[in-house]
């Protein structure tokens, strides 16, 4: 079965081609910077073992424009993998937030996409994104049974006492206020693949997903338990753009004092905060390259970055009574090998202990970087979030 899978952030596209059952993809790619001058877009092919990539820096001036260029390379004459889009016979896309309508992957139709609509203003950065995505695949890909994969999905099992906010009661029951949690699909593979690695179906374990958005949860027996993203994926961890947790009386002051208007607010807590207003970068690399070069700004951030995930850690081990692993994934979390050690830092009454030398060496696959007499297991485990969603296509449509 050929299945594309479709990932739309604000201005990006990441994809993959699946011809499941096979979990190796056929290609993938990332369209970035689109709306700006420069935009680019990577394509992998894999053939035999091999990597062949494409590269092109050209104008993309919407994702419409990105999705048709990701066509043309995949019916290319000379380096497409398929003849014509009508082979693409399902469709899987990301939409990060379900809100209360979808709980469970789902058919895309007129019907769902109207719902759909209802969600935007739940997730800002990200639905609205998505839903163009579904529109434009629709246009292209005109053969094809398009899937909606939520994010919000796997974290539908946490109990009440987690999810739940201490506002008043009508705001649940009337308005659905309440925390939904983000980067599901993420959490939901890097989990399973640590319950297989550990051969261990019961494990307690924290998955840290630290991309441009982070979040983390806590898991066992294949559940989401608790969160730290909530009612939209700003709450929790600091990220590149977002501040995460923030006393709400903040924004009374922003707004009573400063005169900001909610859209002030709003932009600058998910666009202009987190570690791109602490240092001026959003990327943590260049973060990094100012650490070493004596930034002091950036070495703070780093610590208060480090410093929000230690405590989540910190309340986690508590909420699942113990913990067998902790997971780091997803951009950051798999790369950024000082997160980890600040992180992981004076960790040593919860067990956790990790061999720096192992943990600032590069490798791919799953690693456990923990020292050898570490009570709780420290890993890195590469998410996938596309094949998770691949996954999930086949599973709905096998019934
Ligand atoms: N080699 C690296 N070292 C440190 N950070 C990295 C590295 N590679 C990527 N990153 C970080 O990963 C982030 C992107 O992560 P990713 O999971 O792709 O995020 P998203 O899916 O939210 O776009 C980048 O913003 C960058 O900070
Ligand atoms: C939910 C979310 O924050 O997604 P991303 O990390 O892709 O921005
Ligand atoms: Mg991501």
């Amino acid at each position: 079965m050929n299945i594309f899978v479709i990932n739309s952030g604000s201005s990006s596209i990441k994809y993959q081609l699946f011809k499941m059952p096979a979990t190796q993809p056929v290609c993938s790619g990332l369209v970035e910077r689109i709306g700006l001058d420069d935009a680019t877009i990577t394509h992998k092919i894999f053939k035999d073992g091999e990597e062949k990539v494409i590269q092109k820096t050209t104008e993309i001036d919407d994702h419409e424009a990105g999705l048709k260029l990701v066509n043309d390379l995949l019916t290319d004459a000379a380096i497409g993998v398929i003849h014509d889009p009508a082979d693409i016979e399902v469709i899987g896309h990301r939409i990060v937030h379900g809100g209360e309508a979808f709980t469970t992957t789902t058919v895309i139709t007129a019907q769902v996409k109207e719902k759909l609509k209802t969600t935007f203003q739940l997730a800002p950065l990200h639905n609205p994104a998505s839903y163009l995505g579904v529109e434009v695949a629709e246009k292209i890909f005109t053969n094809a049974t398009q899937i909606a994969v939520f994010d919000t999905a796997f974290h539908q099992t946490m109990p009440e006492k987690a999810f739940r906010f201490a506002l008043p009661n009508s705001y649940y029951t009337d308005y659905n206020i309440r925390s939904y949690g983000f980067h599901g699909t993420s959490h939901k593979y890097v989990t399973e693949q640590a319950v297989a690695y550990l051969n261990k179906p019961d494990a307690k374990l924290i998955s840290i997903h630290l991309g441009n958005g982070c979040s983390m949860a806590a898991v066992q027996n294949g559940k989401c338990f608790d969160t730290s993203m909530g009612f939209g994926p700003l709450s929790g961890l600091i990220m590149g753009t977002r501040s995460g947790d923030l006393d709400p009386t903040v924004i009374f002051y922003l707004v009573n004092q400063l005169g900001y208007d909610i859209e002030q607010v709003s932009n600058m807590l998910n666009k202009r905060s987190g570690m791109l207003g602490l240092t001026g970068y959003s990327d943590m690399r260049d973060i990094t390259a100012a650490i070493n070069a004596g930034d002091a700004n950036s070495k703070l951030a780093y610590d208060l970055y480090t410093y929000r995930i230690k405590k989540y850690i910190g309340a986690y081990a508590s909420a699942l009574n113990g913990v067998d692993a902790i997971i780091f994934t997803a951009g950051v979390g798999e790369n950024d090998s000082l997160v980890r050690e600040l992180v992981c830092a004076d960790m040593d009454y919860l067990g956790i202990s990790i061999d720096t030398a192992v943990n600032s060496t590069r490798a791919k696959g799953i690693r456990d970087i923990s020292s050898t007499d570490a009570k709780v297991k420290t890993l890195i485990i590469p998410t996938n979030e596309e094949l998770e969603i691949a996954t999930q296509c086949v599973q709905l449509l096998k019934g």
